[in-house]
């Protein structure tokens, strides 16, 4: 089992949301066999924003897959509210690297489809769909077709999108990877307000170890595939995160250089 180290003991007792137990993913082909993660445990809290980072290839975006069934665990058990993952879940909300928009439908149409697939009350889903385009600032472009929108707009309508149905649980695969910096930051205080105003648990995935310990309560060290849990860090900042005052704060600076130590201080770890 693979030896993990906390440099402060999480004392939560909250209830996990996501139990991740013992799990090891193998992906199967005629050509070769892959071994992602390898008896990796983790507990997820509720409330919790849990950023995990880690070396090109480690297993992140498989970790995430196996949470939300996509990638099913294939020795060990991930728990979803307590109830054994196995196969695609529709009860959490996932965003892509990519806002993976359909080209020939507007944004409100992009977000509703979300209600579509779920059959959900059409008013109620329209309602919540008009909140979310505020939320996001999107007001205004709900007939934009996503062409006619910047990356971080396009980003912003899959973030609808993918809250539609109003999932206490959000994974994000590397969701601002192909934005530049400035439109990174505001979508990294946008979630920031989410995250604090929703009162969701959220898992994250990211290159940017300044993005994992802005967001994040605890940031998860990946290391090199087979994918296994090597540290995890609790960040100990309010919830509430000014994004400046953070960037300045002696505790990002503590998370921020032992993650990068442990990265190696890789430069594509920024
Ligand atoms: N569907 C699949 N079929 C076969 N192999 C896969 C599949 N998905 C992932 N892998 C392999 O599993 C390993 C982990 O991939 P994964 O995408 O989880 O890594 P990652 O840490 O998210 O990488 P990156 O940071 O580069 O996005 C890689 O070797 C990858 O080639």
């Amino acid at each position: 089992m693979t030896a993990v180290t906390t440099d402060q003991t999480n004392t939560s007792v909250a209830e996990a949301i996501v139990d991740i137990d013992r799990v090891s993913v193998t992906f199967e082909s005629k050509k070769r066999t892959v071994q992602a993660l390898k008896d990796v445990d983790l507990q997820i809290h509720r409330g919790e924003f849990i950023a995990i980072v880690g070396p090109s290839g480690c297993g992140k975006s498989t970790l995430l897959r196996a949470i939300s069934g996509i990638s099913p665990a294939t020795q060990g058990q991930v728990r979803l509210r307590g109830d054994a993952v196995v196969s695609p879940r529709q009860d959490v909300g996932f965003i892509f690297q990519r806002p993976a928009l359909m080209p020939w439908r507007d944004v409100r149409r992009n977000i509703m489809l979300q209600a579509e697939m779920r059959q959900m009350d059409k008013a109620q889903a329209e309602a919540r769909c008009r909140e979310l385009l505020q939320f996001t600032g999107l007001e205004g472009f709900e007939k934009s077709l996503p062409h006619e929108l910047s990356g971080g707009m396009q980003q912003r309508a899959a973030l609808c999108r993918a809250l539609l149905h109003e999932p206490d649980v959000l994974l994000m695969d590397e969701p601002f990877g192909a934005l530049d910096a400035l439109t990174r930051e505001k979508m990294n205080v946008e979630i920031q307000r989410l995250w604090r105003e929703r009162n969701m648990t959220v898992a994250l995935v990211t290159h940017s170890v300044a993005e994992a310990v802005y967001l994040a309560t605890r940031v998860i060290v990946m290391g090199p595939r087979p994918g296994r849990i090597i540290e995890e860090f609790d960040v100990n900042l309010p919830r509430e995160r000014d994004y400046e005052a953070t960037m300045e704060d002696p505790e990002f600076h503590r998370v921020a250089g032992r993650v990068r130590e442990l990265l190696g201080s890789g430069k594509s770890h920024e």
